[in-house]
């Protein structure tokens, strides 16, 4: 069974199948996203109960604009109508949710219920759940960059001061406690990471599960955490 003490600080979950899952079943993209949903809510529930602190998932890449206008607009829609209809559940369940991303590309009505329920949850403490909309690693990575050389221009650092440290705070990672994920978890049988986080998962554990998203639940979560506790991280060291 699954151990407390060896659970987990941060989980990474790159949620893919959505769309093989609704075709299996005849059916459209968008009715995958939406079985997508139930099946975040379940992880995000496992998460609260068992402990983990940090749960970030990957809900849009700055790379899926190139898909159809009818799936983007769905699932733009998606995101808005569910962080209002979550707001309460995630308040009572204290919860913190903060969105990570290139917001610049994403309606205002959608800008507007992100603002609103980071603002009614920055204060919750049992998990902190991270929502990468219009996000990847490589933005992520290129957009620090440019923060870190307008404070080098403004004077305000010295290019000697640039460290490790000053990246992470540049980072969109938006968790100070623990940045960097403990396990990254993908479903849909893809052994790829999709340009999701990149700096932050230096040394994550990689777990591929075969279950489609809107398949993964209960059961999977529990094997990916089977698997990641016993895995022994030497983080480049040796073992003593
Ligand atoms: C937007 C993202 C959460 C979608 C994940 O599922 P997907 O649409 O990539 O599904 P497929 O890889 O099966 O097409
Ligand atoms: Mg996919």
């Amino acid at each position: 069974g699954l151990h407390p003490e060896l659970m987990p600080k941060h989980v990474a979950v790159i949620m893919d199948g959505n769309g093989r899952w609704a075709k299996n079943k005849g059916l459209q993209p968008w009715d995958g996203h939406r079985a997508g949903v139930e099946a975040l809510r379940e992880i995000v529930e496992l998460c609260g109960k068992w402990g983990i602190q940090v749960l970030t998932v990957f809900a849009f890449s700055t790379d899926n604009w190139i898909r159809p206008k009818i799936e983007i607009d769905f699932l733009l829609n998606l995101f808005e109508r569910t962080l209002k209809s979550e707001l309460e559940t995630l308040a009572k369940n204290n919860v913190r949710i903060s969105i990570i991303g290139d917001s610049s590309k994403l309606p205002k009505s959608l800008l507007k219920v992100i603002n609103e329920v980071e603002e009614v949850t920055k204060n919750n403490t049992r998990l902190q759940l991270i929502v990468a909309v219009g996000y990847s690693g490589k933005y992520d990575v290129l957009q620090a960059c440019r923060g870190i050389a307008q404070r080098v221009k403004d004077g305000e650092i010295e290019v000697e001061e640039i460290d490790e440290k000053l990246i992470e705070q540049e980072l969109e990672t938006n968790c100070t406690e623990f940045p960097y994920p403990d396990l990254l978890i993908r479903t849909s049988g893809e052994l790829r990471v999709s340009n999701f986080l990149l700096w932050q998962l230096a040394y994550t554990e990689l777990f591929f599960a075969q279950e489609l998203w809107p398949d993964f639940g209960r059961s999977g979560f529990i094997e990916a955490l089977m698997s990641f506790q016993q895995r022994q991280r030497r983080f480049g060291g040796r073992k003593s």
